[in-house]
């Protein structure tokens, strides 16, 4: 990724490009003034530019018009607080106008980045049957790199977010034909919780009680119309944020903090659901307990922290061949489980021998050279009434068979 930051102030540049390249290890381009900008802009990508207003050779901002007729995004980094000038700027289509006050300016420019950077893979819905509103929220959202999807009334909104289970926020306004927003919110809080998607309420509508109802019933935050640019996208960033912490502490409470699949802690609060549910449905379900052979002797051999690098390695691979469809979680030092859900022993037993076989003839990359590791496994399946602690308990028998049997092996425990 490079930065062009524009600015004729040696010390403002330099703390720029310092924040810039700690907060994002992006390359970073300065130019002292309009014609150094205009030949590195004819030959490089820039993903944003920073610029002032007052250049030697450009005096009255015509920088701008410039990087914006470029199609590249803009933040102006000014010393001169002109509110005229800053709303016109603002609706020519810069991200942001940033008053050179103190370093937190320049801090706040380069977190600014850094979203940018965050907001091209984060989805907006956009739910409002107004043609005009729609647009007008789209076209500030896609100034900070959104992608956006629209929406003309709730059930089309219920159905995108259905299609589409990566988008991250939801604007809606309240007054829409066929479902409104408070029945649209209240229909997917009955599916997806605050850690999965961030909603802001937005209407018209001068009853002074719609705010409180929008946060009661769901949304995390709500906008009055008409509002202004800045507010809105202070909005959709601070929503934002709050959703990126609320995920941050759900992964380090669900995730392994050394191999990033899920914890023990995961497995047991939330495998049980998966139990329940397939006893309700009468489905299948299978388990799976991996346990490495002799991975004392790795430590033992060459240290801890090769013993780490094998860990990290076996369980990037387990989550290769079946986390997109199946459970994949560690429960101890050197134990994984997999859950296969839908599938009956056999199959489990078919798809873990085959893991089983491959894990044997690819060795495994580590600082202190290519090892060479097994493992052996204890598969069972789900009876009725089961809790999973149960479960684990008997695929552990088939775990011990295995490794009295002389490891790297498959041992069903029958149910
Ligand atoms: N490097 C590393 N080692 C761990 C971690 N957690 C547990 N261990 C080690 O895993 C090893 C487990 O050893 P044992 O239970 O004796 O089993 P084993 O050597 O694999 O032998 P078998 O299971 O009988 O084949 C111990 O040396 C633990 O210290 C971890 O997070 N990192």
């Amino acid at each position: 990724m490079r930065i062009l930051v524009v600015e004729d102030s040696q010390v403002v540049s330099r703390v720029m490009r310092h924040l810039l390249t700690q907060e994002l290890c992006c390359e970073v381009d300065v130019a002292s003034d309009m014609a150094s900008a205009k030949e590195l802009l004819a030959h490089n990508e820039y993903f944003v530019a920073i610029t002032d207003l007052n250049l030697p050779d450009a005096q009255e901002g015509e920088i701008v018009k410039f990087v914006l007729e470029k199609q590249i995004p803009c933040i102006v980094l000014t010393g001169s607080w002109d509110a005229e000038q800053r709303a016109r700027l603002l609706q020519l289509g810069i991200v942001d106008y940033v008053f050179k006050e103190n370093r937190f300016s320049y801090e706040y420019t380069a977190k600014l980045v850094k979203r940018l950077r965050r907001n091209q893979s984060v989805k907006v819905l956009v739910a409002d049957d107004s043609v005009v509103s729609r647009k007008f929220i789209r076209s500030l959202l896609e100034q900070h790199l959104f992608q956006v999807i629209e929406a003309d009334d709730g059930i089309s909104a219920l159905e995108t977010l259905n299609d589409n289970p990566d988008i991250t926020l939801l604007i809606t306004d309240y007054n829409m034909p066929r479902l409104d927003g408070f029945g649209l919110i209240i229909k997917v809080r009955e599916r997806l919780g605050r850690e999965e998607l961030a909603i802001i309420g937005l209407s018209s509508d001068s009853d002074e009680s719609l705010s409180a109802r929008f946060i009661k019933n769901g949304a995390n935050d709500f906008l009055q119309k008409p509002f202004v640019h800045e507010e809105f996208h202070c909005r959709v960033l601070t929503t934002l944020d709050s959703l990126d912490m609320v995920t941050k502490l759900w992964e380090q409470a669900n995730l392994d903090y050394l191999t990033n699949v899920f914890n023990r802690r995961y497995f047991f609060n939330f495998y049980q659901e998966k139990l329940t549910e397939v006893a309700q449905k009468q489905g299948s379900l299978s388990l799976a307990l991996l346990d490495i052979d002799f991975f004392k002797k790795v430590n033992d051999t060459y240290g801890h922290d090769v013993g780490d690098e094998v860990l990290i390695e076996f369980a990037s691979r387990l989550k290769q061949s079946f986390s997109q469809h199946f459970t994949v979680a560690r429960i101890g030092g050197e134990e994984f489980v997999v859950g296969f859900k839908g599938l009956h022993i056999e199959k489990a037993y078919a798809l873990i021998d085959r893991f089983r076989m491959q894990l044997e003839i690819t060795p495994i990359e580590t600082s202190k050279g290519a090892l060479t590791i097994t493992v052996s496994t204890g598969v069972t399946e789900f009876g009725h009434d089961e809790t999973v602690d149960e479960l684990l308990k008997r695929a552990d028998t088939g775990l011990y068979e295995a490794k009295s049997a002389g490891r790297n092996l498959v041992s069903i425990a029958e149910s």
